[in-house]
């Protein structure tokens, strides 16, 4: 991405938002309230009017539909999560289906709970397990090129924050992640890149880790009052460390 820019309503809300997602693993998107995340990955989808450049897999996208883009392998985990409450689990997930061998063997091994619960109404399901159809509407689509979660983990408790980082880990083991999030300790799990937004505008980028181990860099560009944040923990359950399958298999179809 490379000076995007976006206006809404009159008001400039990107000034010029540079920024690389690696090729493989978690590129964090970081930035305090309002610095413009959400913005910058609705710009990337088409769905804030944009300028500037994006390219996704050498092809310029800017000028191009959501739905071009999700055609081409952009899966989107929203910050409300865009669960369709009156229909079951199940139902949600059909309707993401877009591969002809939908992934639900891996959606079902990372998120047991959404088996369980596959004819319950999504809108009784606690946040945490609508976060898990949200995540599981992506992971099933092994042809994604790319997988853009807007805070996945906000207001989760700890138990199911370790299940959506357990489930990115794995997702991020074949296809590149791009991730907003404001749990530093999940960012330092997961992410070997970042950047960083202030104000609409890139700010910072490099080593995730780098910047968190700079107390005063993290102070400046996060307004985190102490190196790590004042996220909890994220504890490792070891289910990406115990030799499961990747995703996606490498059976599967390009
Ligand atoms: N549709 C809109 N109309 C007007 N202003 C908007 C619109 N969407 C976002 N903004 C404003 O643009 C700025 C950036 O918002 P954005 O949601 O991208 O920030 P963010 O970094 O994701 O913040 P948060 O961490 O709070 O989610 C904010 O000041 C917000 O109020």
């Amino acid at each position: 991405m490379r000076q995007l820019k976006v206006v809404i309503g009159g008001r400039h809300i990107l000034h010029g938002v540079d920024l690389d997602v690696a090729a493989s693993g978690v590129t964090a998107l970081l930035g305090r309230n309002g610095a413009g995340k959400t913005t910058t990955v609705r710009g990337i989808l088409g769905l804030v009017p944009r300028t500037g450049s994006v390219r996704f897999e050498d092809a310029e996208t800017v000028g191009l539909s959501t739905h071009q883009l999700v055609r081409r392998g952009i899966g989107y985990v929203p910050e409300d999560r865009g669960i369709f409450a009156a229909l079951t689990v199940a139902e949600n997930l059909r309707l993401a289906e877009r591969d002809p061998d939908p992934a639900y063997d891996l959606v079902h091994e990372l998120f047991p709970e959404l088996k369980e619960r596959a004819r319950q109404a999504a809108g009784t399901l606690s946040g945490g397990q609508q976060q898990m159809v949200a995540i599981g509407r992506v992971l099933l689509n092994r042809s994604n090129r790319l997988i853009i979660a807007d805070e996945p983990t906000k207001g989760l408790a700890p138990r199911i924050v370790t299940e959506v980082a357990v489930a990115l880990e794995r997702a991020a083991q074949a296809v590149p992640v791009l991730l907003v999030e404001q749990n530093l300790a999940l960012v330092r799990r997961l992410a070997g890149h970042c950047v960083v937004l202030a104000d609409g505008r890139t700010a910072h980028a490099g080593p995730a880790a780098d910047l968190l181990a700079d107390a005063e860099a993290s102070r400046a560009l996060l307004g985190v009052g102490r190196r790590g944040g004042d996220s909890p923990p994220v504890r490792t359950t070891g289910a990406t460390e115990e030799g499961g399958r990747r995703w996606p298999p490498s059976s599967c179809s390009p």
